[in-house]
């Protein structure tokens, strides 16, 4: 039978089937985005992770219009701002332009609601600095609530209950995941399980308070889907030989776990695209202020 194959008329019908069926589902996100049920940034995340999805086939142009406020003379003037080509979709969007229409989106309804990157997620790779530069934040930045993530691996030398971490035991972890405690987890370097309490968090930004998360990529990314208008940072090392040397240096891991964490740190460099901003950890206190400079009401550099 293989050789009739399908008459061309119902390849026809099938396909225009297809397409009406995908340009309704389109209109159906455009519309939850005017009705304000979908956070046109949560769109841009799905269209970027999968270009082929529904989010991934609208226009850029027709994404900007469902917003509300965007009408079709600032579309076309937002469209030149950012150097976007109307032709675009937004799973078509380069990671530079997704990056800028993103930051642009973010300021907007920041400047709508009031709120400017209040809750800034700080990752990178291993011993970058990141537990450095936030302890740096702790003291100089009081304003700012640094989240105490709660941890089953063992507590270091030095490290404090409830300042470093809050220690707990697997089954304390698996009760606070079954409550809905954590608003994001993750298992870190495939060894111990971490997480950012949810109530501290929400406490803090419910009273304008701004809030630093030091977590790793894959909770970056949680936090990203849950809260899409955190401003994601990530701490780059001088150079990949400086970073060798600060784990190396830190002398925390023995080496079978120092190459563990190498090995993920390549992987988690390659995630540098997901970020929206970037800051180079080479002196701590520029770096903090840096990151520090996110949270202000002012709007960002970018
Ligand atoms: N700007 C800097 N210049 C030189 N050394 C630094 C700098 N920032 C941090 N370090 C050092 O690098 C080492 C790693 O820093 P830190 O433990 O803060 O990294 P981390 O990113 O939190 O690591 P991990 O993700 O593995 O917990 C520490 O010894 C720290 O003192
Ligand atoms: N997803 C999360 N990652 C977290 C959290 N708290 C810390 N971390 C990350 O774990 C690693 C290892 O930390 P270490 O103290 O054992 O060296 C580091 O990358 C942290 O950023 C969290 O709540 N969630």
């Amino acid at each position: 039978m293989a050789e009739y194959g399908t008459p061309p008329e119902v390849d026809r019908v099938a396909a225009s089937r297809a397409a009406v069926a995908a340009r309704r589902a389109r209109a159906a996100v455009k519309a939850a985005i005017s009705a304000g049920e979908r956070n046109p940034l949560d769109v841009l995340r799905v269209a970027g992770e999968d270009p082929a999805s529904v989010e991934g086939g609208i226009r850029v142009t027709e994404y900007l219009t469902s917003i509300p406020s965007i009408g079709v003379t600032k579309m076309h003037r937002f469209m030149d701002e950012l150097g976007i080509s109307p032709a675009k979709r937004l799973g078509g969007l380069g990671r530079h332009q997704r990056r800028r229409l993103r930051g642009f989106l973010t300021d907007r309804l920041a400047a709508q609601t009031g709120r400017h990157n209040r809750l800034v997620v700080l990752a990178g790779p291993t011993a970058v600095g990141k537990g450095t530069v936030a302890g740096h934040i702790r003291t100089h930045y009081p304003d700012v609530l640094l989240s105490v993530s709660a941890t089953t691996r063992a507590p270091r030398p030095g490290e404090t209950e409830g300042v470093s971490y809050y220690f707990v035991d697997d089954a304390e972890f698996d009760r606070l995941i079954e409550a809905g405690e954590l608003l994001e987890w993750a298992t870190v370097h495939n060894a111990h399980r971490y997480g950012t309490p949810r109530g501290p968090v929400e406490e803090a930004l419910a009273s304008g308070r701004s809030v630093l998360l030091e977590i790793d990529i894959q909770g970056a990314r949680k936090v990203r889907r849950a809260m899409p208008e955190a401003s994601l940072v990530f701490l780059l090392p001088p150079s990949w030989e400086e970073l060798v040397r600060r784990l190396i240096g830190r002398a925390t891991e023995d080496g079978p776990e120092q190459q563990r964490r190498l090995e993920t740190a390549k992987v988690e460099l390659a995630a540098i695209d997901e970020f929206d901003f970037e800051v180079v950890n080479t002196d701590v206190s520029t770096a903090a202020q840096e990151v520090v400079d996110l949270m202000q009401t002012r709007k960002p550099k970018r």
